[in-house]
């Protein structure tokens, strides 16, 4: 049980068996998965019906501020021999655009983004076969001597999963050692759909579900907290969706280690799935809503945050989501490639003043967080910001 909810929304024109499963929700019990995939399925009356009882638990629970982060994204190397046949990034190390940064070419980076004021960079690449093993925490230890108070949020579950191989130590044991090098958090990517099943379509090499699942719980239990993330509009059913959040769920009842989740539509453009036909092109705006309010709804009580990437769904698309369950915009990413090369429209870059913008005009109070969401800032009083 949790809080129920106070000023409950008006479900008149919702069906009878929608209304009984939101009627369940605001009064702060727990929704069940069976009642998850009835949601999943909703259209119409009823899924105006989920999103209204979602921006309700969204008000009660976290009020009206939408928070975002002051953050430089890097990737620092496109080379990869994975080949996730959803990906528009990765290049073989021959390729004419292939390239892999230096350590001193990522302390320039940090060091443009600490003087545009932004605290966190956020750090994710390709997976390279010849790749120094100590590379990983090479970077983090390069960063944090050149600037001590820049959070690094960094490597996917499939990056660290790659690190303990290539180093032979244990995954506890390496995430100890990016710990005592200075990561702050874990980007919860890499999830996808958290079933092998799907898994075998979107790319056969990649980590199991299961190793996905062993690594975020052995981070959070070594302290390092990290985000969730569930990528969508591909090849997956609404079902995939519950079954994705369930296992989500059950981590965080356990370890308590999310910060947020973070719904990634797809972007098809670019990539070996969707020219093969092999998947939809993309989510519908329809699918972006239900996600983010079944989101709210289902982690109620569990997980608080619920992100937009507005690098996937434009900033446009992704303000709606701040009426159905959300209430943080991500960041202001300065660079961003994974999207941009997959074909997304929407740019990788955002300013502090262009979010804030973006969460007026949706009638919400903006507020710069730090990634853990421990510290609070007004943006009207900061006068930098990337
Ligand atoms: C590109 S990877 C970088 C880190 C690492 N190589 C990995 O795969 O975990 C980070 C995440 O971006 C997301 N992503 C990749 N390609 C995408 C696409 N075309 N559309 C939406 N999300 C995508 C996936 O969820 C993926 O796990
Ligand atoms: N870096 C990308 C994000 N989101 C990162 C967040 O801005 C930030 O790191 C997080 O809020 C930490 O709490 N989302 C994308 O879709 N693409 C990125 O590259
Ligand atoms: N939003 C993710 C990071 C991310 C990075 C790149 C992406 O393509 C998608 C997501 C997080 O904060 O953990
Ligand atoms: S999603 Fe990550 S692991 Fe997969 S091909 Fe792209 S960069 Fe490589």
């Amino acid at each position: 049980m949790t809080q129920p909810i106070i000023h409950q929304p008006n479900l008149a024109e919702t069906s009878t068996e929608v209304r009984n499963i939101l009627q369940t929700a605001l009064d702060g019990k727990e929704v069940s998965v069976e009642d998850a995939r009835k949601l999943a399925h909703t259209s119409g009356a009823d899924l105006d019906g989920l999103v209204a009882v979602a921006d309700a638990m969204r008000s009660e629970t976290v009020g009206e501020r939408v928070t975002f982060t002051l953050n430089r994204n890097i990737n620092f190397t496109n080379v990869c021999f994975v080949g996730c046949k959803f990906c528009g990034f990765s290049r073989t190390k021959t390729a004419k655009d292939a390239y892999f940064l230096s350590v001193e070419d990522m302390v320039a980076k940090t060091k443009e983004a600490w003087e545009l004021g932004a605290r966190e960079v956020c750090i994710q690449g390709g997976l390279e076969e010849t790749m120094d093993p100590w590379h990983y925490i090479r970077m983090v230890e390069g960063i944090k001597e050149a600037y001590p108070d820049m959070h690094i949020h960094a490597y996917s579950p499939m990056e660290i999963d790659y690190g303990a191989e290539i180093t032979g130590l244990s995954v506890r044991d390496y995430l100890q050692k990016l710990k005592a090098a200075g990561l702050g958090s874990v980007p919860g990517t890499a999830a996808e759909i958290l079933d092998d099943r799907i898994r075998g379509q979107l790319s056969p090499v990649k980590l199991t579900a299961d190793r996905w699942e062993e690594i975020i719980r052995t981070a959070h239990e070594v302290g390092l907290r990290s985000t969730s993330t569930m990528m969508y509009g591909h090849v997956e059913e609404p079902d995939d969706w519950v079954y994705h959040m369930e296992r989500l769920r059950n981590i965080q009842r356990d370890t308590g280690g999310f910060t947020e989740f973070v719904p990634l539509g797809f972007i098809h453009y670019n990539t070996h799935l969707f020219r093969i036909g092999k998947s939809r092109p993309g989510a519908s705006m329809e699918d972006h809503l239900k996600i983010h309010a079944l989101a709210r709804v289902f982690f109620h009580g569990f997980i608080e945050n619920i992100q937009i990437s507005w690098v996937k769904m434009g900033p446009e698309e992704g303000s709606k989501c701040l009426h159905a369950g959300a209430n943080d915009f991500g960041g202001t990413l300065m660079e961003e490639n994974i999207s941009k090369e997959a074909g997304s429209k929407y740019g990788e870059y955002l300013s502090g003043e262009a979010i804030t913008h973006y969460i007026e005009q949706a009638g919400r109070e903006p507020w710069i967080r730090d990634t853990l969401y421990e510290n609070f800032a007004s943006p009207y009083v900061t006068t930098t910001s990337p």
